[in-house]
């Protein structure tokens, strides 16, 4: 337990290889305006490559917002104005047009699970088909292996032809986080991801995510810090906009550097 009484997972293998980690994104001053509002400020942090950061902060401080600059999701939105740069893989994101692409590469997996009324085996298949794969055996390996890298393939590799739908709600999220998989992204983005399931389905959903990590970049929006404690290497504490604290995850929760950030995760306000 720490001094802010919050069990903090000791990284062992982030502290060690500190020196060692690759940043895959590099934020630097961005801000984001919805209209006149502005609603992200001068936010500059590195998400490091193999590592779970978690986004934490209170309902309307701009974690969601954040989360969705990493795949340019709010350029579907009229009026968004971006200053700032976001360098994934040392390429500016907000310069390279190929959107398609970039989402490709970053992957989204969010709050409720939304598959399509199709079957489980073609909610996998739909995004290596738009993408031209048309090989059936080649298709079949790929949804195999998602929903394998999903932690699900043994719950539903009999009825892979039945309808999505008829899943529990977290089986449902996993099958989303393998349609994420199985368009091979470097980074996948969650949003509060198992705040609609129970306390077993979350659970298997946060082993997911720790292992996943050995393949993926993985960013994550929760509003369970007991959940940012367990399954991230890196916190960063989000408040009217802006980023407050973002250290490792042991350190946020044991020592935070700023008084603001031990009164939100201690429950003191948030
Ligand atoms: N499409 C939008 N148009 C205008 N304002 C928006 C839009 N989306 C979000 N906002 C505003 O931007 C601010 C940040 O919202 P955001 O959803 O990013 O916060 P959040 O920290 O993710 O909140 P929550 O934890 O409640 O999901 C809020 O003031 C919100 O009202």
């Amino acid at each position: 337990m720490s001094a802010t009484g919050i069990k903090v997972r000791m990284n062992h293998s982030t502290i060690l290889n500190e020196q060692e980690k690759d940043v895959k994104i590099n934020v630097q001053n961005l801000d984001l305006f919805y209209g006149e509002k502005q609603a992200l400020f001068s936010i500059s942090i590195d998400i490091f490559e193999n590592e779970v950061t978690a986004l934490i902060g209170p309902s309307g401080c701009g974690k969601s917002t954040f989360l969705r600059t990493l795949n340019r999701m709010n350029d579907l939105i009229d009026g968004v104005k971006i200053n700032g740069t976001i360098n994934i893989d040392n390429e500016d994101i907000y310069k390279s047009t190929d959107v398609i692409k970039l989402r490709t590469k970053v992957g989204m997996v969010f709050q409720k699970a939304n598959l399509f009324p199709m079957s489980i085996y073609d909610n996998v298949a739909y995004g290596p088909k738009m993408q031209g794969i048309k090989s059936k055996k080649e298709l079949n390996e790929i949804v195999e292996k998602s929903l394998r890298g999903a932690a699900i393939w043994d719950e539903v590799k009999d009825r892979l032809k039945t309808s999505a739908l008829g899943l529990s709600g977290g089986q449902q999220q996993r099958i989303c986080i393998a349609r994420a998989i199985a368009m091979k992204p470097d980074i996948i983005l969650m949003d509060e991801p198992t705040s609609a399931l129970d306390p077993i389905s979350t659970l298997k959903v946060e082993e997911l995510i720790e292992n996943m990590k050995k393949e993926y970049t993985i960013v994550i929006v929760t509003h369970n810090m007991q959940q940012a404690a367990r399954v991230s290497d890196r916190t960063a504490f989000f408040l009217n906009g802006e980023v407050v604290e973002y250290d490792l995850t042991s350190k946020i929760f044991s020592v935070p550097s700023d008084k603001r950030t031990e009164d939100y995760i201690t429950g003191r306000f948030g």
